[in-house]
């Protein structure tokens, strides 16, 4: 396929019929490898095979089909990775005999290879495992899936690519599949984004290449199609007319804990805002797409993205938290942020002047991610009940997820007085029982499906960096100094300053605590 193209991949399973071309459904017989890259990593035992297993005890992996591989350079036996994860498996809310013989099964199926990623032993010893399960399983020549996680840093990404493509892909096209699955950062700044899609594009076609950015398999970040265009109450009221402003904030009350090393050379604008919070940024102000197909969804991502102004200087505040460079792998001198907030202005009829406050930061008072959409004053207010505060829609992407609006309403009684209240969807109290998956487990039965609706195009990644990379090379050539600020704080008190001129009114006196049951 030629570059620029982009093709919807057939793909099956029970999604809807708008997801699905129906003439373009190749029946999918083969047995599926899952082979996780960079097994003894972080991310690996932390998200990739806690949400394997969470596939696999809801059936959506069936032991008769699938394989899971492990593959890095340590040294280590099947039974060692297995050990490795046991732990993140086992988790405190089901401690049930039945859980634990779950978890035992779960990991007979995990087999790991030891091997580098730039040689072409490692890879063929690889191939020759996969081919050997794929025999065993009876999976017809070039059925069989293939599915390669990327839990391993950027910088050998081209390496591997290569690797696989050499050794490793599924042999013809009998309605088999090999697919890549990669984990941002992807690229620091534009130019080396640009040279990774490259290399890789080179060697895989965009179907098969799945950009994977976490935030966009979270429940109430999936809602926000459903709200905005399933809902009549939105469509007028989305736009410059009603809305002042928009902040999508992500906090967390942690430092970088053990991941120093790998944050300083980053920082929290390639960390967090250049993709989750960007990501988020496309769906609250993305134009309806023309269907739910993955591309016609991805265009809209992309219009938004090329829509965004240069970012000014005077609407960006840096912070570094106080002890950051106390960790042995940060330089002592690091310039790198660990909170940043920025305004992005959208270029277009809907949102001309209405600033997008994105803010992120480390080591802050509290853990949480949210979308706060506030409206414009009412006009002639009769009730003067502007003191009280703003119109504000809420989605409160994690903890405790809820969808909340924040009203003025009558004081109950039998003054004629106002007061604000909310009305709120709070997920536990709404959809008690109901299990929220990881986000990681959704994305994963996504690529297996074939589903790219809720990964990065290539287009939409080099947007994305388009918009940051200037600010973030003068961050790296030292314009910007990064304001110190007290962990366990809100941040610098600057950043609060910047929400205010850009016209954010804060409601004082009331805060929204989520209902308990
Ligand atoms: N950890 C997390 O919470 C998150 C991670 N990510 C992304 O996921 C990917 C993996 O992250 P994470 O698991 O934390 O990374 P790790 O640093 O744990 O690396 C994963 C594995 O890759 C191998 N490795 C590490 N450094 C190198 C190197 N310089 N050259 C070659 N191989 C190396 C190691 O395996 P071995 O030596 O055995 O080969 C290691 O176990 C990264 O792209 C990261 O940005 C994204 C979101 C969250
Ligand atoms: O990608 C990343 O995300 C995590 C936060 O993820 P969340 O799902 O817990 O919100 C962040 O801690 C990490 O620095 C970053 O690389």
């Amino acid at each position: 396929m030629g570059s620029g193209q982009w093709c919807i991949e057939n793909r099956s399973g029970n999604r809807n019929d708008s997801f699905v071309r129906k003439d373009e459904a190749v029946p999918e017989t083969g047995c599926l490898s899952i082979i996780v890259l960079g097994a003894s990593g972080d991310l690996a035992k932390k998200k990739t095979f806690p949400a394997l297993f969470n596939l696999y005890r809801q059936g959506f992996l069936q032991p008769d089909e699938v394989h899971i591989f492990g593959y890095a350079r340590s040294k280590i036996s099947d039974e060692e990775l297995r050990n490795r994860i046991r732990g993140y498996l086992l988790s405190d809310k089901n401690a049930s005999p039945e859980h634990s013989e779950g978890v035992s099964k779960f990991l007979q199926f995990i087999k790991y290879v030891s091997g580098s990623y730039d040689t072409e032993e490692g890879f063929q010893l690889l191939d020759k495992e996969i081919s050997e399960h794929e025999i065993l399983k009876k999976s017809q020549e070039g059925s069989a899936r293939r599915l390669f996680y990327f839990a391993l840093p950027p910088s050998v990404y081209p390496s591997v690519c290569r690797m696989i493509k050499r050794c490793c892909m599924n042999r013809s096209d009998l309605g088999g599949w090999t697919r890549i699955v990669v984990e941002k950062p992807f690229g620091k700044d534009l130019h080396s984004s640009e040279q990774l899609s490259s290399h890789i594009g080179e060697l895989f076609d965009e179907p098969q290449i799945y950009r994977i950015d976490h935030y966009l398999g979270k429940e109430l970040v999936q809602n926000l199609l459903v709200l905005r265009f399933a809902n009549r109450f939105f469509l007028p009221l989305w736009n410059r007319d009603n809305i002042d402003n928009v902040q999508i904030v992500f906090r967390e009350d942690f430092g970088t804990e053990g991941r120093g090393g790998y944050f300083d050379e980053y920082g929290i604008i390639r960390d967090i805002i250049q993709n989750h919070l960007l990501q988020v940024l496309c769906l609250v102000a993305m134009e309806k797409p023309v269907s739910l197909k993955p591309e016609h969804i991805r265009d809209e991502k992309v219009k938004v993205l090329q829509s965004v102004l240069p970012i000014k200087d005077e609407e960006v505040v840096l912070g570094q938290y106080e002890g950051y460079r106390d960790d042995p792998t940060v330089p002592d001198h690091s310039n790198t942020p660990t909170f940043a907030t920025v305004i992005l202005r959208i270029h277009n009829e809907r949102w001309e002047g209405v600033p997008f406050i994105l803010k992120a930061g480390k080591a802050l008072n509290s853990r949480k991610a949210e979308i706060r959409v506030q409206f414009k004053d009412v006009p002639g207010d009769i009730f003067k009940c502007q003191k009280q505060g703003r119109n504000e829609f809420v989605i409160r992407l994690q903890p405790s997820e809820a969808i909340y609006m924040k009203l003025t309403v009558k004081q109950p009684g039998l003054e004629m007085s106002t007061v604000q209240s909310e009305l709120d969807l709070s997920y536990k109290q709404r959809y008690q029982g109901v299990t929220i998956p990881e986000a990681y487990e959704r994305l994963i039965l996504d690529t297996i499906r074939g589903d790219q609706q809720h990964f990065v195009r290539r287009d939409e990644l080099k947007a994305a960096w388009e918009i940051f990379t200037p600010l973030l090379h003068g961050i790296d050539n030292g314009e910007f100094k990064p304001i110190s600020y007290q962990p366990g704080s809100r941040g610098p008190v600057e950043a609060d300053e910047l929400l205010a001129k850009a016209g954010y009114v804060q409601t004082h006196g009331y805060i929204w605590v989520p209902p308990s049951l």
